[in-house]
């Protein structure tokens, strides 16, 4: 176990006009046995963060420091730590089983009996779903068995740091949701300080103790999921949340409101909201919002349904608000579908404190939280 600390890192791939900028001054500190997890676009130096720590790249500046002790000339096999890559290394002439246990009979990470290795095997393979193909060659697996194979030879070992990289990508989606609900359970894994990269906001906010929000090579936010997902420093990070995607609208403030769809939202303006410009964003999350008519303390405005989307067991209904022309679009997921189809005009609310009032900016450009439409102070 062991704590991680990411100090003024900095990455460039190539150089001259093909120069790739992968990170840009990543500080992070990850806690001793902390479940931490890197979320971001493709591209956004998400692996190259995870390739640092494992010593896989040369970086241009800054440390990486494993249990206080700084990693600089540090081999990687003298890192102990266990990475388990997107793309799965397996043996392609051993089972399943030998590939499990190569690990630890490797004895880098100590000594384990025919018996002790047994163990834990069948700890990882159980949680994994994978205790059926021990028998089994790498070649007479599915990608996401053998994702799963892959993973395990990670998990098997005890290590400091445990770096995984989408190791549930090739899962479909019913059996990623089954694994993050168990991969946290592992034995070693819930006190392992684990690094976790994925583009996944619900795999994210599923497992992460803590979240780094990673945008072209820098770090935009670091906080827990509730954190995250309350208070978004940014547009882009309340947009990374989120599927289908926030909701965002410009509004201009006037006679104590925020203004927009051609005046038929209107969210009081919060007493400390400071607005030189007289405008703002405000964001709203499809799943925030409610059908019918809504009390003191929300936000209610009225639409019409242009689509409706049954997903399973929830409804999506896009509805127009404001006057023809000027109006907004307005997606909604609900619990149920109160009777509403496509062409009636509905009731929408939800509670003020859901409504997060961002500054204003043009176009698609992303720009900073200000604080929600009830907090009370908002620092502009
Ligand atoms: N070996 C390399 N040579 C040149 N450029 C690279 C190399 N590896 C990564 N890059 C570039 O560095 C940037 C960050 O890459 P990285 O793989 O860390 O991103 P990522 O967030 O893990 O992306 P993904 O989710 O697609 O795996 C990207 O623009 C990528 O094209």
């Amino acid at each position: 176990m062991a704590t991680v600390r990411i100090a003024n890192l900095s990455k460039t791939y190539g150089n001259g006009k093909s120069a790739v900028e992968a990170l840009v001054g990543v500080d992070l500190s990850i806690g001793d046995g902390e479940f931490f997890v890197v979320l971001g676009p493709s591209g956004a130096g998400k692996t190259t963060v995870l390739k640092s720590v494992a010593g896989l790249v040369d970086v241009e500046a800054g440390d990486v420091e494993i249990a206080g002790v700084s990693m600089e000339g540090v081999e990687p096999y003298h890192r102990n730590v266990a990475m388990a890559f997107e793309s799965y290394a397996l043996y392609p002439q051993k089972t399943v089983f030998d590939n499990l246990a190569s690990p630890l009979r490797s004895g880098r990470t100590g000594r384990y009996t025919a018996q002790q290795q047994q163990q834990r095997i069948e700890a990882v393979t159980t949680t994994l779903g994978i205790d059926h193909l021990l028998k089994r060659f790498p070649r007479e697996l599915s990608n996401g068995q053998r994702q799963r194979v892959a993973l395990g030879r990670v998990l098997v070992r005890p290590a400091d740091v445990y770096l995984l990289d989408e190791p549930l990508s090739h899962l479909d989606a019913k059996l990623r949701a089954q694994m993050r609900a168990e991969l946290k359970q592992l034995g070693d894994m819930s006190n392992t300080t684990s690094l976790y990269v994925t583009h996944d906001y619900q795999e994210a906010l599923a497992l992460g103790n803590r979240i780094a929000v990673l945008r072209a090579g820098r770090v935009v936010q670091v906080g827990t999921p509730e954190e995250i997902w309350r208070r978004p420093v940014d547009t882009f990070v309340a947009k990374a949340l989120g599927q289908p995607e926030i909701n965002l609208f410009d509004v201009t403030a006037g006679q104590g409101a925020l203004r927009g769809a051609g005046g038929d939202l209107s969210v009081p303006v919060p007493r400390h909201l400071d607005l030189p410009e007289g405008r703002a964003r405000i964001g709203i999350r499809p799943r925030d919002l409610q059908l019918g008519p809504g009390g003191p303390g929300t936000l209610s405005f009225r639409g019409r349904v242009s689509l409706a989307e049954r997903l399973g067991r929830l409804m999506e209904f896009s509805v127009d608000v404001g006057p023809q022309g000027g109006s907004e679009r307005v997606i909604v997921v609900a619990d149920s579908d109160a009777g509403a189809r496509e062409g009636d005009v509905v009731d929408l609310h939800l509670s003020l404190e859901n409504v997060h009032v961002f500054a204003p900016a043009a176009g698609a450009e992303d720009s900073r939280r200000l604080g929600s439409a009830t907090e009370e102070r908002v620092s502009w």
